[in-house]
């Protein structure tokens, strides 16, 4: 068995990876951990969060930055549900033991340091660790993945929007003049378990936020290699992203062609599943899937295309773990379904 621990095991998604990794029959969950001050430490993650079973009692330990080392230590795979800013310091840190590590924040994502200032308003000052990072889109990266110390997991937002449109930009469908409109739709999981007003039941309907300058833009455009216009919106219901993509593809693309695009991309992929209609968010959520399903209108030469997933789990922590599966030997879909 390969050991792994939780960094913020408390939050949403980290709830999710002790839900995955309790089961999971080749990573034996050793440690969950919340920070110093939290209001969480020594309950047992159970009683937090009464939807994990009786025996999922692990406690939520206290630690620091001080004991980053000794915990590396004792563990082959660290996983870091922490807030971008707290991951952009310990992540390095763990990396100097010889343990692999999965970071489901943005800290790790962007290749670029001026971007990533922009975007997340603080400077990434470990460019070693950025270089070394290996972006962990399952579907498109795997080779990089299997020999990863360091998987920055992607972003909900950008792992439904790439899902979408990798397959027809790395097939040369997109025509040349044209940038992708992404309009996606969140649950009001995607802002973590954190309370604040904008998130409350009470004030939250579907409205667009983040317009043109949300950090997921630049991720989006680094992984797909073209410029987007991306618009994301929060719904009101728990969990869930669904992306709707409009593409204007080049003349000699056809439906046989675009169809060929998805299948060599997803036909063998035990995660991503072709469907035959439109999907919906409250088929995929508790899922590690995502639906893809798309129309061309050849008249006009336009593709829409629309993914969805659980974005507490393909978004973040099924997606970490199908990394770490991969990271150690394993295919991918071990421990998800
Ligand atoms: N929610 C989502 O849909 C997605 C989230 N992500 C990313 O995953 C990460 C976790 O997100 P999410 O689970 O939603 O967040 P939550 O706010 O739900 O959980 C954050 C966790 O981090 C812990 N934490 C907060 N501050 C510190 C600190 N200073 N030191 C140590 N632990 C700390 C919290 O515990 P405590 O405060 O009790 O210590 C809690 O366990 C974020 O980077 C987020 O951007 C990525 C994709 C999707
Ligand atoms: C609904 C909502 O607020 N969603 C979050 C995205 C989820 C998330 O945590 O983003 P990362 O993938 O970058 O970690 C947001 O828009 O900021």
């Amino acid at each position: 068995m390969m050991k792994a621990c939780i960094f913020g095991a408390s939050g949403y998604t980290g709830v999710e990876l002790v839900k995955i990794l309790h089961k999971h029959p080749t990573f034996e969950l050793s440690n969950c951990y919340v920070s110093e001050g939290s209001a969480d430490k020594d309950k047992r993650v159970n009683d937090v969060h009464a939807c994990l079973d009786a025996d999922c009692n692990y406690v939520l330990q206290a630690a620091s930055e001080r004991e980053l080392s000794e915990i590396a230590a004792q563990h082959d795979a660290v996983f870091l549900a922490l807030p971008h800013e707290v991951s952009h310091h310990w992540a390095p840190k763990l990396l100097e033991q010889n343990v692999r590590v999965f970071d489901l924040s943005g800290a790790y994502r962007l290749s670029d340091l001026a971007i990533f200032e922009q975007a997340y308003c603080f400077a990434n000052t470990y460019p070693d660790t950025v270089q070394d990072a290996v972006y962990g889109l399952a579907e498109w990266n795997k080779q990089a993945i299997q020999a990863a110390s360091m998987v920055a997991v992607p972003g909900c937002y950008p792992t439904a929007s790439l899902i979408g449109i990798k397959p027809i930009v790395e097939s040369e469908l997109l025509a040349d003049n044209c940038i992708p409109v992404i309009n996606a739709t969140s649950g009001v999981s995607g802002a973590g378990r954190k309370a604040s007003s904008t998130t409350s039941f009470y004030e939250v309907s579907l409205t667009p936020y983040g317009v043109l300058n949300h950090r997921h833009t630049p991720e989006i455009e680094e992984h797909a290699k073209t410029k987007v216009i991306f618009t994301p919106h929060l719904g009101a219901f728990k969990r869930g992203i669904l992306a709707t993509t409009t593409m204007f593809l080049k003349e000699t693309a056809c439906a046989e062609n675009i169809a060929q695009a998805y299948s060599n991309a997803y036909a063998n992929s035990p995660i991503v599943r072709i469907r035959s209609n439109w999907p919906k968010v409250d088929e995929l959520a508790n899922t590690p899937y995502c639906d893809i399903y798309w129309k061309y209108d050849t008249e006009k030469r336009c593709l829409v295309v629309c993914t969805a997933i659980d974005n507490l789990l393909k978004g973040a922590a099924s997606q970490a773990v199908q990394c770490a599966n991969l990271a150690f030997g394993m295919s991918e879909e071990v421990g998800l379904i």
